[in-house]
C-alpha cells in the first residue's frame, strides 16, 4: 500500500439544524479521538450557516470544510461565498465539482476548474469531485467522462499536494448502490495512471484518490483495502455514528 495518508470527508450537504448537529459533533468528538485522528485526515463539511458553530465545537482534530465556493474574492455575486471568506473563517478545505453542483446547478468543467484554481491561490485545499452518470457508464464512457472532468485542471499551475480527488460515480450517490470494490479500484487505477501519464509519476504516487457513493460502516473496510482507494467522501452515513467506523476503516484504533 502506498504511503498516502487515509482521508475521510463527511459531506453533510443541505442537512442539519443546531439540535442534530450537536448530536453529530458529539459522536465525532467521542469517536474520533487522538489515536485515530492521528492516522487519518478527517474533514467535515457542514452547510455554510453552521460552519463557524461546527468549527468551535469540534475538539478532536477533525477539520471543517466548505461545500462550495465561487471563483473570485468578492463582489456582486448574491448567494456565493469566496475562498477568501473560507480562509477568513480559519478553514483550509472546500469541496468542488460535486455531482450535485454539476448536475443540479449546471456547473461546467471550466467553472469548476476556475473555482479550483482560485481556491488554491487563496490558500484553500480542494476536494475535487468527478464521476460518471449511470448512462455514461452503460455507454462505456466511464473512463472518458472521468478523464475529461479531471483534465480540466491539467496544464494549470496546480499544487497537487493540496488536492484530493474524489471519485464519486453519480449512480452510487445516495442510492444505496455502492460501486463494488473492484469497480471502484478499476477507476481509481485508471485515474492514477492518467495522472502519471499527463502530470508526473510523483503526483500520481502521492495524490490521494478517495471514493464516494453510498459508503457505509458495512462496506468501508473492503473498499478501503483496495490499493488505490485512499479514503472516502461520505454523504448520508456522515450524519450517523457510522461515520466513526468509516473513519477507522483502515486504521486499527
Ligand atoms: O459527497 C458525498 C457523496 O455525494 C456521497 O453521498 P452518499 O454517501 O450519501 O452516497
Amino acid at each position: 500500500m502506498a504511503d498516502r495518508r487515509f482521508f475521510v470527508g463527511g459531506n453533510w450537504k443541505m442537512n442539519g439544524d443546531f439540535k442534530s448537529i450537536d448530536g453529530i459533533i458529539a459522536f465525532i468528538n467521542s469517536g474520533c479521538d487522538g489515536s485515530c485522528c492521528d492516522k487519518v485526515d478527517v474533514v467535515v463539511a457542514p452547510p455554510a450557516p453552521y460552519i463557524t458553530y461546527v468549527k468551535e465545537k469540534i475538539n478532536c482534530g477533525a477539520q471543517v470544510a466548505a461545500q462550495n465556493c465561487y471563483k473570485v474574492a468578492k463582489g456582486a455575486f448574491t448567494g456565493e461565498i469566496s475562498p477568501e471568506m473560507i480562509k477568513d473563517l480559519g478553514l483550509n478545505w472546500v469541496i468542488l465539482g460535486h455531482s450535485e453542483r454539476r448536475h443540479v446547478f449546471g456547473e461546467t468543467d471550466q467553472l469548476i476548474a476556475d473555482k479550483t484554481m482560485h481556491a488554491l491561490e487563496a490558500g484553500i485545499n480542494v476536494i475535487f469531485c468527478i464521476g460518471e452518470k449511470l448512462e455514461e457508464r452503460e455507454a462505456g464512457k466511464t473512463k472518458e467522462v472521468n478523464f475529461r472532468q479531471l483534465e480540466a485542471i491539467f496544464g494549470k499551475n496546480v499544487d497537487w499536494s493540496r488536492i484530493v480527488i474524489a471519485y464519486e460515480p453519480v449512480w452510487a450517490i445516495g442510492t444505496g448502490v455502492t460501486a463494488s470494490p473492484e469497480q471502484a479500484q478499476e477507476v481509481h487505477g485508471w485515474l492514477r495512471e492518467f495522472l502519471k501519464e499527463k502530470v508526473s509519476e510523483q503526483v500520481a504516487a502521492s495524490t490521494r484518490i478517495i471514493y464516494g457513493g453510498s459508503v457505509t460502516a458495512e462496506n468501508c473496510r473492503e473498499l478501503g483495502s483496495q490499493s488505490d482507494i485512499d479514503g472516502f467522501l461520505v454523504g448520508g452515513a456522515s450524519l450517523k455514528p457510522d461515520f466513526v467506523q468509516i473513519i477507522k476503516a483502515r486504521s486499527c484504533c
